[in-house]
């Protein structure tokens, strides 16, 4: 990588069970073997990260351990992602490219489904570092529900997903709409196999392996 490049910051976002965490892992494993780069350092982050004091109340709240008014919990989860923002922007200076299991996206679609308010919802994750490219995997919350696992967490019931779904189509189509500051919104079906989901991600990416020119953008910066 030329010493004018920065790390790509490479976001993944979808239903519960859509195949975030799989593809983040394969995407990983090829970004680190790509031959025609040498290897890419890349670190690997999954909002919410639940390891932090907010992570923990984050945690309990999605185990329904605790009861939360739904403004508090969207903002713990807006806080979790600033608290990881310096340490983004550190790795993308430093030309480490960064993959996130879920970010900003999840944020509105999850509390825009309750009823709150768009613009509210979008609010507080204004400033944070926008990724330069974001992969949705587009899946039915059908399929996604009969995905091993599905069910143990508080918002894994078909009717939520359904209503996620709606909101993160919205997302998708404001973002390749108005191509501002947040990056590329780029759709890739989930209901294939493993591997054909892989490849279909990585010619999304591949342009971006040997590092991105220009500064880290800001999400939601010119509104
Ligand atoms: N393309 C696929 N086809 C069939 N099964 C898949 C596919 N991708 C992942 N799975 C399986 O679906 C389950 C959920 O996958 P994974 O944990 O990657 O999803 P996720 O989106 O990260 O889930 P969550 O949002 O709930 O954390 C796992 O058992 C995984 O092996
Ligand atoms: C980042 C973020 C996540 N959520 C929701 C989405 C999922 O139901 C859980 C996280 O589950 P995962 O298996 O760890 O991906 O939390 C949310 O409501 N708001 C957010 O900002």
């Amino acid at each position: 990588m030329s010493s004018s490049k920065r790390g790509a910051f490479i976001v993944i976002e979808g239903l519960d069970r859509s195949g975030k965490s799989t593809q983040v892992s394969l995407l990983r494993d090829r970004l680190q073997d790509a031959e025609n780069a040498g290897p890419t350092k890349v670190v690997m982050l999954h909002f919410p990260i639940r390891t932090t004091a907010i992570g923990k109340m984050i945690d309990a709240y999605l185990h329904s351990e605790s009861e939360l008014d739904d403004h508090t919990i969207h903002l713990l989860f807006s806080a979790n992602r600033w608290e990881l923002a310096s340490t983004i922007t550190a790795h993308l200076a430093q030309g480490t490219t960064v993959l996130a299991d879920r970010y900003a996206f999840s944020g509105i679609a999850f509390s825009a489904r309750k009823g709150l308010p768009y613009e509210w919802c979008r609010a507080p994750d204004v400033g944070l570092p926008a990724p330069d490219l974001t992969l949705f995997l587009n899946i039915s919350p059908e399929v996604a529900a009969t995905r091993a696992g599905y069910g143990l967490e508080r918002y894994e019931k078909e009717e939520v997903q359904k209503g996620v779904k709606q909101v993160f189509d919205k997302i998708g189509r404001e973002m390749q709409e108005d191509g501002g500051s947040e990056g590329k919104w780029v759709e890739i079906d989930a209901g294939k196999t493993k591997e054909e989901v892989a490849e279909d991600l990585w010619k999304a990416v591949e342009p971006l392996v040997n590092g991105v020119q220009g500064s880290i953008g800001r999400l939601w910066e010119n509104l």
